[in-house]
């Protein structure tokens, strides 16, 4: 696998389905493997590089856009790029996969229920908006598509971090023999 073109993990699901945790989890085993990795977290690039951007769904198609073009520099100069971005649309996700190219491009799901995320809400974001706080909330009063064909769903509601982390790797390793 040291050998292999980098490429992009693009982790997409609600607030608190567990996408920067897993995110990190899968950064420390492709480490262990030998590869450069760098993580890019919604949470993070909205404190700098896209700090100028709210959540209406055309800043979140914007803030996508960058993290996409940033992934792909990424890519080509050597390193994996791993993507943890609600980026709740099939049109966002479908730019960033052409942006960073579709042979480059692997997307995982972390499909916990909403429920879930509303239990967990270790931000106090879905409170929040459930109280009409914040607006334009995921999984509250803004929409999520989830991804119809993702190259992995991981159901975080039932599968813990540490092993979420296994399967999208083995998954990974299975598609860069078949790309
Ligand atoms: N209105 C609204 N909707 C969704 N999320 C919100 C909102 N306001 C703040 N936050 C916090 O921002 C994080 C999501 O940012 P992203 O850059 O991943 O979102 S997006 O891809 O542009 O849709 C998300 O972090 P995660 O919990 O890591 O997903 C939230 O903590
Ligand atoms: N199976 C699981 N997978 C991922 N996160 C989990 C899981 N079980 C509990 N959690 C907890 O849920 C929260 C998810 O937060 P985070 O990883 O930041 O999600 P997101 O980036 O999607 O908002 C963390 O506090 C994490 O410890």
């Amino acid at each position: 696998m040291e050998t292999v073109k980098p490429f992009t993990v693009w982790i997409t699901g609600l607030p608190a389905s567990g996408k920067t945790s897993v995110g990190k989890e899968l950064k420390k085993i492709f480490i262990i493997e030998g590869f450069s990795v760098v993580l890019l977290d919604g949470d993070e690039v909205r404190k700098g590089l896209c700090v100028d951007l709210g959540f209406s769904l055309e800043d979140r198609m914007e803030n996508i856009r960058r993290v996409s073009n940033v992934a792909s520099i990424l890519n080509t100069q050597g390193y994996i790029a791993i993507c943890c971005l609600v980026s709740p649309t099939k049109e966002m996700r479908g730019n960033a996969r052409k942006i960073i190219g579709s042979e480059n491009f692997f997307e995982v799901h972390t499909n916990a229920s909403v429920e879930v995320c509303r239990k967990r809400d270790f931000k106090g974001y879905y409170q929040r908006a459930l109280k009409g706080e914040i607006s334009e909330f995921t999984g509250v009063t803004s929409l999520y598509e989830a991804p119809v064909n993702p190259n992995v769903s991981v159901n975080t509601d039932v599968v813990g971090v540490n092993e979420a982390a296994t399967i999208i790797f083995q998954k990974c390793k299975e598609w860069l023999q078949d790309r």
